[in-house]
């Protein structure tokens, strides 16, 4: 099942900069994995704003909670998901 992720993070306005900075390497290791695991597939950064949109492949609506809910920004993140299937249309059936 392949699933595009938008997340948009909303940081709390009185957190250091070093809580800011702690957080957003352990969200940096943590994306990675999931990247390097093959399950996440893209990570674009949405111009002008603290957002990314995400294609992840994953085995069920089960593994996609998990992967989100691993990230340390869950909690402070507006996540909308969007299940995609082939088009009939399209010249490519691969993501990868
Ligand atoms: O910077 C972001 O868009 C938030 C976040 C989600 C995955 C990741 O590596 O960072």
């Amino acid at each position: 099942m392949v699933y595009v992720v938008e997340m948009e993070v909303h940081l709390p306005e009185t957190w250091s900069e070093k809580k800011i900075a702690d957080i957003i390497a352990r969200e940096k290791e943590c994306s990675q994995k999931w990247q390097s695991s093959g399950k996440w597939k893209y990570l674009w950064r949405v111009a002008g704003k603290f957002s990314n949109i995400s294609v992840l492949e994953v085995e069920s609506p089960d593994e996609l909670h998990q992967i989100i809910s691993s990230l340390p920004l869950f909690p402070y993140m507006t996540i909308n998901v969007t299940s995609i299937c082939k088009h009939p249309n399209a010249l490519r059936e691969t993501i990868l």
